[in-house]
């Protein structure tokens, strides 16, 4: 088993010179997607503070509880410099509950719930019922080529419409779309990070990578 050293994330001293990529640390499953993410050269930080952001080039939002997220992001004063760093064009990656947080409107959110928003989408949380409903299918994912990405989902969102802006990336076999982008943003209802398929991260990375040089 490989140990994630969270403490030297936190110092931000990765030891790669790949691409600088934030992981908001607030709640959820922050450390997988660090894994993945050091797996694949990136030099990964943990996010919980504004002017951490400063030092990324990319940022990933776990999965998680989307409600507690907004509700930290808020408290941390995180939620408007995140909302900026969006406009202003940050690469970021968004799985399950942070799909929710980078979607425009939040269907059957709770009372109050701020999405930061950036992806002209409409999502609806739990959209395919309890923890222990969870299951796992084959997508097709045509961006990523022609092996099937396999895919966890645990109380995840469903993309209930893909406005103008936004463009569907893959759709589960009842033709509900579950993968979106948008420019420098990528949102998955599942969890690549859970499950060795390190496409979606790649593609990511291949955002951020293009993204750091046109800037
Ligand atoms: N696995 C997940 O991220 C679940 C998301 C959760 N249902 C939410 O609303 O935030």
């Amino acid at each position: 088993m490989t140990t994630l050293r969270t403490e030297s994330l936190d110092a931000g001293a990765a030891a790669s010179a790949g691409p600088r990529v934030g992981v908001l640390a607030l709640q959820g499953d922050f450390r997988e997607h660090a894994h993945v993410l050091t797996k694949l050269g990136a030099s990964v930080s943990l996010v919980r503070r504004p002017a951490e952001l400063d030092a990324i080039e990319g940022l990933v939002i776990p999965g998680g509880e989307s409600t507690v997220m907004d509700k930290l992001s808020r408290a941390y004063g995180l939620a408007e410099p995140l909302k900026a760093a969006i406009t202003a064009g940050l690469p970021v990656y968004g799985t399950c509950a942070g799909l929710i947080m980078l979607a425009d409107s939040v269907l059957d959110a709770i009372a109050g719930q701020q999405s930061l928003g950036g992806l002209d989408v409409v999502v609806r949380r739990n959209a395919f019922g309890s923890q222990n409903q969870s299951f796992e299918t084959d997508l097709d994912v045509p961006a990523l080529g022609d092996a099937p990405v396999h895919a966890v989902f645990i109380r995840g969102p469903v993309v209930e419409s893909v406005g103008p802006s936004a463009t569907a990336l893959a759709t589960i076999s009842d033709g509900r779309v579950v993968a979106v982008e948008q420019g420098n943003l990528l949102g998955t209802s599942f969890h690549p990070e859970i499950n060795g398929e390190y496409r979606f991260h790649k593609y990511f990375l291949a955002k951020v990578r293009a993204a750091a040089t046109t800037a």
